[in-house]
């Protein structure tokens, strides 16, 4: 199957070292929804791998992240796509858990439910967790300039990673490739 893995802050939305912690600061980036519409139409599954430890910090909580991604899913459903399974990692960082990113375990969770191979699987992100979160299971690594991409590109990357302005040209290059 056609499966592509995305982070979500700094690759479909805006990202905020406050936090992304309402639907209002919840701002899709230019081209991003039309992005994930375009690949969906063109028999794409788009999922999504978030940590969110905004939760477990107490900035949010999860009826508001359900929120901000009820809206994701309106705004590419107006442009005829579909945004599939939406995983997140609500812990803090020094919880130990097995789904924050660099750990793989959110990819492993989506690939389990669509019975995919992780190996055939890009995930698209910003940050240099995402690039490791990728490279642990053998998915190809992709790397966007939005975000915090800038500032990844800067420091040590898996040699193998993809690098796009944005997710408007990873779709571009998936869809016509
Ligand atoms: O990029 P994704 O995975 O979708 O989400 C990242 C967010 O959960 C937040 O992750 C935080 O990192 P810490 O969780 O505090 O290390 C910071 O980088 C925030 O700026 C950022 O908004
Ligand atoms: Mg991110
Ligand atoms: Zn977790």
């Amino acid at each position: 199957m056609k499966l592509l893995i995305l982070d979500r802050d700094g690759v479909i939305n805006y990202d905020s070292d406050a936090y992304i912690k309402s639907v209002e600061e919840w701002i899709p980036l230019p081209g991003a929804i039309e992005a994930i519409a375009q690949l969906s139409k063109a028999g794409w599954t788009v999922a999504i791998a978030t940590n969110q430890s905004g939760i477990a910090r107490g900035y949010y909580d999860v009826a508001t992240l359900d929120a901000m991604h009820d809206r994701l899913r309106a705004l590419v459903a107006e442009q005829g796509g579909e945004v599939g399974l939406i995983v997140y990692c609500p812990h803090g960082p020094n919880e130990g858990c097995a789904c924050r990113k660099p750990k793989p375990g959110m990819l492993q969770s989506i690939a389990t439910h669509y019975g995919a191979d992780l190996a055939k699987c890009w995930f698209v992100g910003d940050s240099l967790g995402d690039l490791q979160a990728a490279q642990a299971v053998d998915s190809q690594p992709v790397l966007v300039k939005t975000g915090k991409g800038l500032q990844t590109l800067a420091k040590v990357i898996p040699v193998n990673t993809l690098i796009f302005d944005d997710l408007a040209a990873v779709a571009a290059e998936l869809i016509h490739k």
